[in-house]
């Protein structure tokens, strides 16, 4: 079946090649070299599934090799082999790309077997009956993936909304792609040839944001020794991108509100109006009708901003986009850290349907990129699938909290975790008051009072 494999071995122990070749011969194309200079010749001609190269060849080193092979081929597996095992060499040698090392006498059967997992590993036409082939031909970066009812909902609104200067406020939670789809609002605009510059106000101390966003003239203030352009001078004809918009203090946001009447700024230091030509679009996973109410964000601007909303559900709403995202994060990070895997096992789907991802999308990003980081073949295995499930539990916890309640968070979230537990201890204690209060640590009083508080009736 692997015939079409071929294999180079580069060994100055002509014997050693000679019997290799024969053992391997049966299964693979095998070719030998006994010296870096023929090796570098084949390898300049043919293109190997994998090489076998020998750490010490005569006077040459094998290193030396291994680091004109990759420099012909950067992405033939090479197996090392020496009579020396120490840690350093395993260390230069994987450093330099090496994906295997083993040390001299070789085991054939050990060679046989490596040579065929290997090789199987880059040959692309390998791929498991119950696994998805990837197709890297469709692949294209920087584009918004799914096809949910949710997500193609939001796509018409971006194709309607793009091409308007209309001021777009995304919301969502962490990581379900605001910031991307941002970015998609901004590529599908006339506006995709001028500036698309993001700035994060609640990365940005208070003290700086304004003038990062305004600009200075020269001595606005103590160390303002030349002039400085603000971010809405740099988007001028372009993107304005305001994220996590519901950490602005509320003076700034006085001022935004200014500019967005006026469609013009005053750097600070200046009394000059200077009018700016900049869409604005915002972007925040805070609820900013509690902000208002809570007097934390100004309601004027709120409607200012909000002329058209897009709201990404949470990842764990919209499941069937889950499959899409893998296969295209695999296939990104299959290409940026320069492996080549061809598929997924369907296993591994059924993993990632199971969990609900707290950290949506970004989450599952990060899941898949150690994947194709860590898998040893070309195929991504369910043992490959790192969720760190108390990890991941814990952030489930917290974000469920502090998703739910707006204020008030810690005594919210104490009192509905109390409830729950007196709930549960009630059920395991078959509606025993006694000793439904001795489980919790709390008195029969205390109980009492505390079924009456979360009105749980039994
Ligand atoms: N539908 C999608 N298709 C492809 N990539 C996506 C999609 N949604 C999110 N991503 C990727 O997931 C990661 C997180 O997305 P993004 O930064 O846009 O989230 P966010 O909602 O702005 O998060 P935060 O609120 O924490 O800033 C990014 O690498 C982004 O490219």
């Amino acid at each position: 079946m692997l015939m079409s494999v071929r294999v180079l071995i580069i060994d100055d122990d002509s014997a050693l090649c000679y019997g290799l070749k024969r053992l391997l011969s049966d299964s693979f194309d095998v070719h030998t070299a006994l010296n870096g200079s023929d090796a570098l010749d084949l390898v300049k001609k043919n293109k190997f599934n994998i090489i076998f190269l020998d750490y010490k060849l005569g006077e040459e080193n094998g290193l030396e090799v291994l680091k004109a092979i990759k420099k012909i081929d950067a992405n033939v597996p090479v197996v090392m082999m020496t009579a020396y095992g120490t840690s350093n060499l395993v260390l230069d040698s994987i450093k330099l790309g090496a994906v295997e090392y083993i040390v001299k006498p070789v085991e054939p059967e050990y060679i046989v077997e490596i040579a065929t997992k290997i090789a199987r590993i880059d040959n692309q036409e390998y791929c498991p009956e119950n696994a998805l082939k990837l197709d890297y031909e469709s692949f294209s970066d920087e584009i918004f993936i799914g096809s949910s009812k949710a997500i193609r909902d939001i796509m018409v609104m971006v194709a309607g909304v793009a091409e308007t200067n209309y001021p777009v406020l995304v919301t969502g939670e962490s990581g379900t792609g605001k910031e991307l789809i941002v970015k998609i609002i901004h590529k599908y605009s006339d506006r995709k040839e001028k500036p698309f510059i993001p700035i994060n106000c609640a990365a940005i101390p208070e003290e700086l944001l304004e003038s990062e966003l305004f600009g200075y003239e020269k001595g606005a203030f103590t160390g303002a020794d030349k002039s400085k352009m603000g971010k809405f001078e740099i988007a001028d004809g372009g993107t304005l991108f305001l994220d996590e918009i519901g950490d602005m203090p509320l003076d700034l946001q006085a001022k935004l509100l200014r500019v967005l009447q006026d469609g013009a700024i005053e750097r600070l230091g200046s009394n000059k109006l200077k009018k700016v030509n900049v869409r604005i679009v915002a972007a925040t996973n805070k609820d900013l009708k509690e902000l208002i109410q809570k007097g934390l964000f100004r309601e004027d601007l709120y409607y200012r901003l909000n002329v058209v909303n897009i709201n990404l559900p949470p990842l764990r709403e919209r499941k069937e986009d889950i499959k899409d995202l893998a296969v295209y994060f695999t296939i990104k990070y299959s290409k940026e850290l320069n492996k080549s895997i061809c598929c997924i096992e369907d296993e591994v789907f059924n993993i990632l349907l199971e969990y609900d991802w707290p950290g949506n999308v970004r989450e599952l990003e990060n899941v898949i990129r150690k994947a194709v980081l860590i898998t040893k073949d070309n195929l991504i295995k369910p043992e490959d699938i790192k969720i760190d499930k108390i990890k991941s539990n814990n952030v489930y916890v917290t974000e469920y909290f502090f998703n739910k309640y707006k204020d008030n968070l810690l005594v919210k979230s104490v009192e509905e975790i109390e409830a729950r537990l007196i709930k549960r201890a009630l059920k395991m204690n078959g509606y025993n008051l006694s000793k439904t209060a001795e489980i919790l640590g709390i008195s029969r009083v205390t109980l009492n009072a505390k079924l009456k508080k979360y009105e749980i009736k039994i």
